[in-house]
């Protein structure tokens, strides 16, 4: 079947994951209470942390104070915990560091090229992170390749559902309006395939120095090893090793 679709993971697919583990998870972690003592009034903040507050007040019984939730934060992002508020406060901080030019996101130098063919072929690209959209809307904006934004259409984060969850997928082709199956998905994560292709997508393991090489999806090293022609031929995936 035709891809009309290519929906990627970030990180670990298409950046370093210590990108996001060694610079972007601790500039949150560091700049946390001071961004909450600036911003506590502003639209976005507040709904990210009523979504908190209302989490810990279904877990634990109790409705944190304000006060008491910078903890919890902290606590939920040694964590990695991937939940809706803590990724939308996590992009609002993220936008400042941008801002500053704390970081800049270098893509693996496979990636830029391949997108930019792929969009001039046609084809319709989206992410789907943890991180919040906004928060991939601004690492598209500020890679050292230059703004990638106009190369994507969609961006899908944990509002429309955890990654590792076939309904999510479902929903992410209602979004798209395609067929699962001329949908292709790209990640490092097995499990994220494994539910992809529970819902019928194509799906492909990235295995970049550090990932563990799956056996259940085909996979490529680099996103110039991916030949779109050929995804979903049974006889040609997964490529032998
Ligand atoms: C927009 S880059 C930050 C990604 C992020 O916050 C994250 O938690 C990545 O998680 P994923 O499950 O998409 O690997
Ligand atoms: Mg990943």
């Amino acid at each position: 079947m035709t891809i009309r679709c290519v929906v990627m993971d970030i990180e670990g697919t298409i950046l370093p994951i210590t990108f996001v583990r060694e610079t972007l998870f601790p500039y949150a972690h560091h700049h946390l209470d001071r961004f909450l003592a600036d911003h506590r009034d502003d639209g976005d903040v507040r709904r990210w942390l009523l979504l908190c507050q209302d989490t810990v007040a279904q877990e634990e019984g109790v409705r944190p104070t304000e006060n008491q939730l910078p903890d919890i934060l902290r606590r939920w992002m040694t964590q990695d915990r991937k939940h809706t508020g803590l990724k939308g406060l996590q992009g609002l901080i993220w936008e400042e560091g941008y801002r500053n030019g704390a970081f800049a996101p270098e893509l693996y130098d496979d990636v830029t090229d391949t997108l930019s063919a792929w969009h001039v072929g046609g084809l319709q690209l989206a992410l789907y992170s943890s991180g919040s959209a906004q928060a991939q809307h601004l690492l598209l904006t500020h890679t050292t390749t230059g703004d990638l934004t106009s190369l994507f259409a969609h961006y899908f984060d944990t509002e429309i559902g955890l990654k590792a969850d076939a309904a999510s997928y479902r929903r992410i082709a209602e979004q798209l309006a395609l067929p699962p199956g001329t949908i292709l998905f790209l990640s490092d994560i097995e499990a994220e395939l494994d539910a992809a292709t529970m819902a019928g997508f194509q799906a492909m393991q990235i295995v970049r120095p550090g990932t563990k090489a799956g056996t259940r999806h085909p996979i490529a090293a680099r996103f110039t090893d991916i030949d779109l022609t050929r995804v979903g031929s049974a006889n040609t995936w997964p490529a032998p090793r």
